[in-house]
């Protein structure tokens, strides 16, 4: 499925087209509400009438297209999500002009649609690797990284990577958040380290980089946590903070109990999901 004003890829596929029944436009314009109408009504057809002809489902934004109204519809609309599970986000970002894209101001409560993608994607194809320097790749790496730290990064020329990494992705799963985590502590590039006596902050690497409006913080923190005092903090945290938030993932051991808590929040903005 693709979203967006003009339909090009549509006409250029269905001139070849013993694949084109298997594609639908959906052109009704960006409007959050618009697109999910039009989305909803797809997947519930798709649904009912080919279920047996799929495994997956691959929804391709335009390039200008806020995810979040697509990601949501997966949490929020009950015949959805009770028939469909959404299974990552994928940013396919083109490293000759993603720099420009990136760090392009935007008019106030305007949000640069490029830091929102990389900033819901599970995963982030780096494309294009051929047409950059070594220099130019890197300091572009280090700037999704530091957007998006959960993300699994991916060089790539023509888009080429392995099926694996683009479905079956679990970015919303919760029994993967764990293994996620775990390896993401040890290797983000703008964790936090708290450790009791207060926090130490490691964004050192970052210092020379563009400063982003958006960017993603992991706290790593020794010891167990009070349940209630979590609850309260995250719904205060959400209370305050909603609005410049957008996802949260989290293992926690919890006083008194030898298993791990796993959570995740996603904000969209006037819903909040906690699972
Ligand atoms: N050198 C080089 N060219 C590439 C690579 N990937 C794609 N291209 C070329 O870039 C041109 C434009 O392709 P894309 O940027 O992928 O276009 P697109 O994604 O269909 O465009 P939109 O969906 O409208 O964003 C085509 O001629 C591709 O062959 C790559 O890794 N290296």
């Amino acid at each position: 499925m693709q979203f967006g004003e003009v339909d090009i890829d549509g006409s250029l596929v269905a001139s070849h087209s013993s694949v084109s029944e298997d594609i639908v436009m959906v052109n009704n314009g960006c409007l959050c509400c618009t697109v999910r109408g039009d989305l909803v009504k797809m997947l519930l057809e798709l649904v009912k009438k080919k279920r047996d002809k799929f495994d997956h489902i691959v929804i391709e934004t335009t390039g200008l297209a806020n995810p979040a109204p697509v990601i949501e519809t997966f949490c929020m609309d009950e015949l959805v999500s009770r028939r469909v599970k959404l299974d990552g986000v994928v940013t396919l970002v083109d490293a000759k002009h993603a720099m420009q894209h990136l760090n392009e101001v935007k008019p106030r409560f305007v949000v640069n649609e490029a830091v929102e993608q990389v900033a819901y994607a599970d995963r982030i194809i780096l494309n294009k690797i051929d047409l950059v320097t070594e220099t130019e790749l890197e300091v572009l790496t280090n700037r999704i990284k530091h957007i998006n730290g959960m993300a699994q990064i991916k060089l790539a020329k023509f888009g080429s990577v392995d099926m694996d990494f683009v479905l079956g992705v679990g970015g919303y799963d919760l029994e993967r958040i764990d293994s996620q985590v775990q390896v993401d502590s040890s290797c983000s590039p703008s964790h936090h380290h708290e450790a009791g006596h207060g926090a130490e902050h490691h964004n050192h690497h970052h210092d020379h980089v563009h400063d982003s409006t958006v960017s993603s913080v992991s706290i790593v923190y020794e010891g167990t946590l009070d349940l209630d005092e979590v609850d309260d903090w995250l719904e205060r945290l959400i209370e305050e903070k909603g609005e410049d938030l957008y996802r949260m993932k989290g293992v926690l051991s919890i006083n008194g109990s030898d298993q791990r808590y796993v959570f995740q929040v996603f904000i969209f903005f006037s819903f909040v999901s906690i699972l």
